[in-house]
């Protein structure tokens, strides 16, 4: 691929992709729980960014931080930076609204809203002023596209979104998310209550996204990290204990506590 810098030129992309996110030197408390520890990792753009480690250590709780989901939680705390597109994120400043529609988070347990699948999709679409019910119609479509659901739903768009498998609710999640243009998706074991099929769906439509989105994806199973990511970060109590290139850290390592963990010695 290439890019178009200047009229009349044209460019190799970058070998190494761009950092969209940087984050620095992050802690999160909850009271007086350390729960993320020191933090510092990129999350590269146009990839897929693996978060492993086991139970609590604090995967979970530094995806919420960066799209300030934690702010809605009682006592707890962050400090550090996270910057993104030359500004830093936990700025009380920020407009979250704003953030979360740049920023987009899938959860573990897929959860539509208890409208129809149109509506899913239309009504964050309303929320944020986008008007005209070709123009609502045209997005609605493309987003279903994009999160590979369209063929499946197209002729039940009026139906209740509960109606659907947990497979496509997931998927109907992600194209809500995709409506709003994100520039980045923030995943939190997006198929671990899901069947192998439906997770298999998933994965695919997470490698097609990447060409447009950055994806930071926590994740409990292996494979699925060495499958996707490009790049995986390995949590343990709080803190990332390594970050590398997926194929080098599902083969070589640097720390022995990574190579037990990736081969489920414990977790
Ligand atoms: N809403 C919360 N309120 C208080 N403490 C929390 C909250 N969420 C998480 N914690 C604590 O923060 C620490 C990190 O939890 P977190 O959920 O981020 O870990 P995780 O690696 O995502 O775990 P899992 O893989 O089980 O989802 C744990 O000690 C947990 O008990």
């Amino acid at each position: 691929m290439l890019t178009q810098l200047k009229e009349n030129i044209v460019y190799p992309e970058p070998k190494k992709q761009n950092i969209i996110i940087e984050v620095n030197e992050l802690n999160v408390y909850y009271k007086n729980n350390h729960a993320v520890k020191n933090v510092s990792l990129p999350i590269r753009e146009r990839s897929i960014t693996a978060l492993i480690g086991p139970s609590g250590c604090g995967k979970s709780t530094f995806l919420r931080t960066i799209n300030r989901m934690n702010d809605l939680i009682p006592g707890a705390k962050c400090q550090g930076e996270i910057m993104y597109d030359g500004i830093n994120l936990l700025d009380k400043k920020i407009d979250v609204v704003a953030l979360r529609k740049e920023i987009g988070m899938v959860f573990q347990k897929p959860n539509p809203f208890p409208k129809s699948i149109y509506e899913n999709i239309a009504m964050p679409l309303k929320f944020a002023g986008i008007r005209g019910k070709k123009r609502l119609n045209d997005i609605v479509e493309e987003s279903l596209y994009q999160a590979a659901l369209l063929d499946e739903v197209k002729d039940r768009l009026s139906q209740s979104a509960l109606s659907l498998s947990g497979g496509q609710q997931q998927r109907l999640c992600i194209a809500r998310a995709l409506a709003l243009k994100p520039k980045v998706l923030l995943l939190d074991e997006p198929t671990s209550a899901l069947d192998p099929v439906s997770s298999a769906k998933i994965e695919d439509l997470l490698l097609s996204l990447k060409k447009q989105v950055s994806l930071a994806v926590v994740t409990h199973n292996m494979q699925q990290a060495a499958r996707i990511a490009d790049q995986t970060a390995f949590f343990y109590e709080g803190e990332v204990v390594e970050y590398n290139d997926t194929s080098i850290m599902f083969t070589k390592p640097v720390y022995k506590k990574t190579e037990d963990y990736i081969n489920g010695r414990f977790g």
